[in-house]
């Protein structure tokens, strides 16, 4: 499943006023921000580069309470990819999009991009076949069909590059799959169409009078494709999980740790079930301990546990992690479960009794499950 993803490319925007651009955008509800990085060497021109986007970063904070919030798509137009991927990471990038074109050792770009903590994903110019992205495409993020010649912003959209779009998307249903060059009202329904997820728009979103409302079209248009093909996921962009059934989770772990985002409140009058769906989801906690929020693990104590049996919620300052343990396994209690400032406090019932049952929500499981130690360090 994948989810519309619109991504503004700042080359559009006012660069006195990058970090308000950023935050402008974001206002509008752009998912991400593009940036492009380009050297004068790769591309015919020159743009931003690791300082910027450390600067663009301290304007741009993460919010540890909004996992994937504030994202910026570093799309690197340069030489020599490999160089710039510590720099980049350390600057505050969460994806690095490199040039097939740019390295003889795509595999390895992948593999170091990954090993900084940063999304991976890879760039084809105009001129490129889509076959070099197969053998490599298993282990991307992301692959990006260029519809410009990359260098400059304002360039008419490329229709014939959408049969590279559609290739990958019949090949890959779940992959992202991103388009950059000449986007806007006029030729997102081609993009969409063809199953581009992931949108760069510059001139058409930046100089629209408002913005949000391209914003909106560009999505509603991805939307629409993806439901139709029935690869829309559902709620913003996560995987459609419940949480609960600690015993489950916990089968084979003395502690699990799964980093969740809330898509709605739980809210004390909706009894529904809370517990399914998480056991089956299995990801590597890997990638998540590196590239962010590593920090925002917290325990729930056992005593917590046992002094707040029964329904009930409790502030907790913008955590959003839950950890189950093997108390929770052992006398078959639920565990509790922090979340978006939310404590939903232990219960007994494992689900069954109704009158134990939270509130049915959906949550993000970005990455999934993997055992972690009391300081959120990972043990597997
Ligand atoms: O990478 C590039 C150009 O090389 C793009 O990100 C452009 O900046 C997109 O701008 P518009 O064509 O949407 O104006």
């Amino acid at each position: 499943m994948v989810k519309p993803i619109i991504a503004p490319s700042v080359l559009a925007g006012d660069f006195a006023q990058l970090g308000c651009e950023c935050h402008r955008m974001f206002k509008c509800n752009a998912d991400w921000v593009h940036l492009d990085v380009m050297d004068g060497h790769f591309v015919p021109n020159l743009t931003m580069g690791p300082p910027i986007i450390s600067s663009l970063r301290k304007a741009v904070p993460r919010d540890p309470s909004q996992p994937g919030k504030f994202f910026f798509d570093c799309h690197m137009m340069v030489a020599n990819p490999e160089q710039w991927i510590p720099e980049i990471a350390e600057a505050g990038g969460d994806q690095y999009t490199f040039h097939y074109e740019a390295t003889e050792k795509p595999l390895e770009v992948v593999k170091l991009i990954k090993k900084h903590g940063m999304k991976a994903a890879c760039a084809i110019k105009p001129g490129t076949s889509v076959d070099v992205l197969y053998p490599l495409a298993e282990h991307l993020d992301m692959a990006l069909v260029m519809t410009v010649e990359p260098g400059f912003g304002g360039q008419s959209f490329m229709p014939e590059m959408m049969s590279k779009v559609e290739d990958l998307r019949a090949k890959y249903p779940h992959l992202n799959i991103q388009v950059d060059g000449g986007l806007g009202p006029k030729t997102i329904p081609d993009a969409a169409k063809a199953g581009a997820n992931v949108i760069v728009a510059g001139t058409s979103v930046f100089k629209a009078a408002k913005p949000e409302e391209v914003i909106q079209l560009l999505r509603d248009h991805v939307s629409t494709e993806l439901q139709s093909r029935g690869l829309l996921e559902t709620g913003p962009g996560y995987n459609d999980v419940c949480a609960g059934l600690s015993r489950h989770v916990n089968g084979f772990r003395t502690q699990a740790t799964v980093h969740l985002d809330v898509e709605f409140r739980v809210q004390l009058p909706e009894l529904a079930h809370l517990g399914h769906h998480l056991w089956h989801k299995r990801l590597s906690s890997k990638p998540w301990f590196h590239s962010h929020y590593q920090n925002h693990v917290q325990l729930i104590c056992k005593r917590q546990h046992l002094f707040n049996l029964g329904l009930g919620f409790q502030g907790t300052g913008g955590s959003h992690s839950m950890r189950m343990n093997q108390f929770n396994e052992i006398f078959g209690v639920f565990c509790g479960l922090q979340m978006e400032r939310v404590l939903v406090p232990a219960i007994f019932g494992n689900g069954c009794n109704p009158l134990f049952w939270v509130g049915h929500h959906h949550m993000a499981v970005e990455e999934v499950l993997g055992l972690v130690n009391q300081q959120g360090s990972e043990l597997m």
